[in-house]
């Protein structure tokens, strides 16, 4: 038929004469070959075969599924979305719902009054209309008031930009910010790969600062200093410095003081603060407690003239886990208002960002509060999902602290587990020999023993000569011992095959 006689040609056009493509690996941009992203790397590409093969054959591996801790991505093991938020989100996308006399015996009454406030803040109650490149004023305005009720200082709804969640936020910022690879970012190691993929994409120095895992992760200003000094002596303008509170992979919260030193730092180095919060609701330990750095640096009197401070916000991780709706923002202060429309320029580029995202993130910096209808089930919710994330966090700890040769810090907030492994000198060996790092060795290895993926530690970096993996706490509580005795049989078996 026509149809095959066209695919077979369109097939064997494409086979005959591939060399005479227009695009080969060589001539794409060279930027996008040396970025890398290993929360998505080579162990999930063959997790996701494995996953296959079970499809066909439920007996093909030792287990019979693949457990994904290899990504924040709470809904997809299992978490539920808030109902309050979900609630308004429908009603919002499905206006004549409003109308349905039905609908007062399906929503809460403040689900369907929080509906009707947002509506009249979109131009035409359309949720499918372009909004304001920074997103809907209205939502901005009650962002901002959520911020200033957190941290007790104003908020101007025009420093907020109203993202796809904050990846193209730091973006953004980094494009904004480097000019070539003589401008650098420092970035924490290890730190999350959305940076140094940013960074190299972009074109720009990541200026590492190393956490210190032997007191928790503790991060050195004289540290910082020692890079920044180095990297300009090499000729690198250093103009950023990124800060992961709660850390990704590293699961630390800052201590208030040591950010009253960070932020000290970059007024004193004339650096731009990036202030990654997304794990900002992600506290699990009564010795920490999330502080803004808006909040520290206006405490120390340091106002919009003082210092540059960009703080980033998802809806993708505290106890909501949108990761999906693609929501989030970033507050940018202390910037000249040519350099702030320069940014506003770039928003402008992607027209705006997605309405059911820009209404999520007002959600989230405006719950419901105490009276409302639905605030005891909000409340219920929030604290069952961080409660539970705690308790995993705790179970996974001891868990990983009782394996041979391995520690492992508390995951004081954030939802990440960053063990340290001395792996045995035959194992990294074997690892040489395949021509793979030691930890990813032994990440794939656990994978096709166990079904369990974590990401290697050199996919965020690390001490050199160390190393560790990432593993999520966000299995439902009801896996994690089957994940502990997974895992705890693996290494094992791992360590007796390997011993010196
Ligand atoms: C520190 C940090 N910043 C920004 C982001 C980007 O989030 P959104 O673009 O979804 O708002 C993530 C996502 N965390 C990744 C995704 O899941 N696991 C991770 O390590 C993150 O961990």
């Amino acid at each position: 038929s026509l149809s095959r006689f066209l695919s077979s040609t369109s097939k064997m056009a494409a086979s005959d004469s591939a060399s005479s493509l227009p695009v080969t690996i060589d001539s794409i941009n060279p930027k996008v070959l040396k970025c890398e992203y290993a929360v998505r790397g080579e162990i999930v590409n063959i997790a996701q075969k494995l996953q296959d093969d079970l499809k066909s054959n439920k007996d093909a591996y030792p287990f019979d599924e693949i457990i994904y801790c290899n990504i924040g991505n709470p809904q997809s093991l299992g978490q539920l979305p808030i109902k309050f938020f979900r609630e308004v989100l429908a009603l919002c996308d499905h206006t004549s719902l409003l109308d349905e006399s039905e609908t007062h015996g399906l929503f809460s009454t403040d689900s369907i009054d929080r509906a009707w406030k947002i509506l009249d803040q979109i131009p035409g109650r359309a949720t499918g209309a372009y909004s304001h490149s920074q997103g809907i004023k209205g939502l901005r305005d009650t962002i901002a008031a959520g911020m200033e009720a957190r941290d007790g200082f104003p908020v101007d709804p025009n420093d907020i930009f109203l993202t796809d969640g904050a990846s193209p936020a730091i973006h953004m910022m980094l494009q904004l910010l480097l000019s070539s690879e003589k401008d650098g970012i420092l970035c924490p190691i290890p730190q999350y790969p959305l940076y140094s993929a940013s960074i190299a994409l972009n074109g720009g120095s990541l200026v590492p600062y190393y956490l210190d895992e032997a007191t928790g992760w503790g991060l050195e200003i004289s540290d910082l200093k020692k890079q920044v000094e180095e990297a300009r002596s090499k000729g690198i303008a250093v103009r950023a410095l990124v800060v992961i509170n709660p850390g990704n992979p590293t699961g630390q919260v800052l201590a208030e003081e040591n950010q009253r030193d960070i932020v000290n730092f970059c007024k004193q180095e004339g650096l731009v603060l990036l202030a990654d919060e997304v794990y900002q609701e992600n506290v699990y330990v009564s010795d920490k407690k999330f502080h803004s750095f808006k909040k520290v640096a206006r405490s120390l009197g340091y106002g919009e003239k003082d210092i540059s401070l960009v703080s980033f916000q998802s809806i993708s991780k505290g106890y909501y886990g949108e990761c999906g709706k693609r929501g989030g923002y970033m507050e940018v202060t202390g910037f000249t208002s040519d350099v702030r429309e320069q940014i506003y320029k770039l928003a402008t580029v992607n027209l705006c960002s997605n309405i059911s995202g820009q209404i999520l993130a007002s959600l989230v910096m405006s719950p419901p509060k105490p009276g409302d209808d639905s605030y005891d089930s909000y409340i219920a919710e929030r604290d069952g999902i961080l409660t539970s994330m705690a308790r995993r966090a705790k179970t996974l700890e001891e868990a990983l602290n009782n394996l041979e040769g391995v520690t492992c810090n508390r995951a004081e907030g954030a939802m990440y587990l960053f063990p340290r492994i001395d792996l045995p000198q035959k194992a990294i060996e074997a690892a040489e020999t395949a021509n793979t790092a030691p930890d990813a060795f032994y990440c794939k290895r656990l994978l096709n023993a166990t079904g369990i993926v974590v990401v290697p530690g050199s996919g965020f970096g690390q001490v050199p000569g160390t190393w560790h993996f990432r593993c999520t706490i966000l299995p439902q509580e009801e896996k994690i011992p089957d994940i502990v005795n997974r895992l705890t049989e693996f290494h094992k078996s791992f360590m007796d095959e390997f011993r010196n």
